[in-house]
């Protein structure tokens, strides 16, 4: 018996990903190359509270509505496992409130120095659609910052495996091992799967 044909699913042309942060944006556009297409939205979303995943779903639905289409967002935490996952989804402001000796400090009464970076993507197809969430997780320690300071908390997270900071590592060898990365290998299989079709306004494909 001849298998049904999936009927493609048909989104509005291209998928917005919405962020206020250029340093991200960067790194997505480098990493998502051609795969998906899609155009960048500076919005200053809410900074939500609660579990990294129910965040990141929150967050594209609040964006799919603002932006009336087919949407993905992404929400960064950095967990240290003394602090039971802490600071968490929590990480910009105590990043912004203590530096990169305050965040070292934090771990001065533990031995254990380990941390994961934690990126949670989600992808709604507009406004009203339930977002769908990818997890990628790159384990780590938290060291004394090292290397420039341009982007976020990169200068204390050193990946389990490399003796370089995020910071330190060459961009090309930060995308092909990070949080990031990870979740966005999920991603671009889904889309791959589901076979999006995108079409412009006018009707073309
Ligand atoms: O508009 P959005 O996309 O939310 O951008 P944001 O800067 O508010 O980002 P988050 O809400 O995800 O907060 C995560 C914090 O971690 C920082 N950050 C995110 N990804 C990072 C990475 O790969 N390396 C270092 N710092 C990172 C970021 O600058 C924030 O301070
Ligand atoms: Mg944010």
């Amino acid at each position: 018996m001849a298998a049904a044909a999936k009927a493609a699913v048909v989104l509005p042309r291209p998928v917005t990903f919405v962020t206020g942060n250029a340093k991200k944006l960067e790194e997505v556009k480098a990493i998502i190359g051609n795969s998906i297409p899609f155009k960048s939205l500076k919005l200053d979303l809410p900074e939500l509270q609660g579990e990294p995943e129910d965040i990141s779903k929150e967050k594209a639905r609040l964006a799919a509505l603002q932006v009336n289409g087919p949407v993905l967002v992404e929400d960064t935490c950095l967990c240290f496992n003394a602090l039971k996952g802490l600071p968490g989804p929590y990480i910009k402001w105590f990043l912004e409130k203590l530096g990169h000796e305050g965040l070292n400090n934090l771990l001065m009464a533990y031995e254990d120095k380990s941390a994961y970076a934690l990126c949670a993507f989600s992808f709604s197809r507009g406004p009203g659609a339930e977002p769908l969430t990818f997890l990628g997780k790159t384990p780590g320690k938290i060291v004394p910052a090292r290397g420039p300071t341009d982007f976020g908390w990169d200068p204390v997270f050193q990946p389990d495996g490399y003796d370089q900071t995020y910071a330190e590592m060459e961009k090309e060898e930060k995308n092909k091992i990070s949080h990031r990365y990870k979740s966005l290998a999920l991603v671009k299989s889904h889309f791959k799967e589901a076979g999006y079709v995108f079409q412009t306004d006018d009707g073309t494909i």
